[in-house]
């Protein structure tokens, strides 16, 4: 997969060179290109923000700035089209299985706003996807973009060495995962639940998947109406 990110901040962009996502680059599981939306103004100040019409607080993106990175990075492939996100709190909620479809994807390109945002035409002209990363107001479009490249790659072939990890997430199975623990055995008088050290592998698997149904019903019980609950389920959750 290739992925494209354009922003006047590349450096906010440098944790993709490190941990899971860096390594996955460096494995060439994935090519990822920042690129600075300046290198596509003319001015002497290169300027890519303008006042919003209509009045209002702040600035908005020019629109011909986007328009030129977007056709220069798109022309480096003829052969592909690639699918354009932008970041946006007013966009369509990000989640696993949107991360799972993005993942599927030849080639994603990022387009990172600031200010107000960008103009609405360069949206409407080249935007496949609006994406928020949760009901809150972030200062640009960078860390939402850190967020699902990172929710993206792991999912890509190669990437997780155990590849069961990823069918384990939480929200793989439409549940929130449950505790996870490791040594020692006690730990500031705290023991790890004794079925985990048992070696009854069915058991551990039956009790992993109640504790999964209990945080659930607990932290996000809307998570319950969309997925399929055995009678066994239904018994934990109505416990
Ligand atoms: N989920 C979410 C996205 C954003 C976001 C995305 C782009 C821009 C550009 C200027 N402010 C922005 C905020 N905030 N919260």
């Amino acid at each position: 997969m290739r992925i494209d990110v354009v922003t006047i901040f590349p450096d906010y962009l440098r944790p993709l060179e490190l941990a899971l996502v860096g390594r996955a680059a460096s494995r060439d599981l994935v090519d990822i290109q920042t690129h600075d939306l300046r290198a596509w103004t003319h001015d002497v100040h290169r300027t890519v923000d303008d006042s919003p019409y209509g009045g209002g607080p702040g600035m908005v993106m020019r629109p011909e700035p986007w328009d030129a990175a977007l056709r220069d990075i798109v022309a480096r492939d003829p052969s592909r089209r690639p699918r354009v996100v932008v970041p946006t709190p007013a966009g369509v909620p990000f989640t696993q299985s949107y991360a799972a479809e993005l993942a599927e994807q030849d080639w994603l390109i990022f387009c990172c706003g600031r200010y107000e945002g960008i103009d609405g035409r360069v949206v409407d002209a080249w935007a496949d996807d609006e994406i928020s990363i949760g009901d809150y107001v972030l200062a640009g479009g960078e860390v939402a973009t850190l967020v699902m490249v990172e929710a993206v790659t792991r999912l890509l072939p190669g990437v997780v060495g155990n590849a069961e990890s990823i069918i384990d997430d939480s929200f793989a199975h439409g549940l929130l995962e449950g505790p996870v623990y490791t040594r020692p055995p006690v730990w500031e008088g705290r023991a790890v639940p004794e079925i985990l050290r048992s070696g009854d592998h069915a058991a551990i698997a039956r009790w992993r998947r109640e504790e999964a149904l209990r945080r659930t019903r607990r932290r996000r019980p809307e998570l319950l109406d969309r997925i399929e609950l055995s009678d066994a389920d239904r018994a934990v959750v109505a416990s």
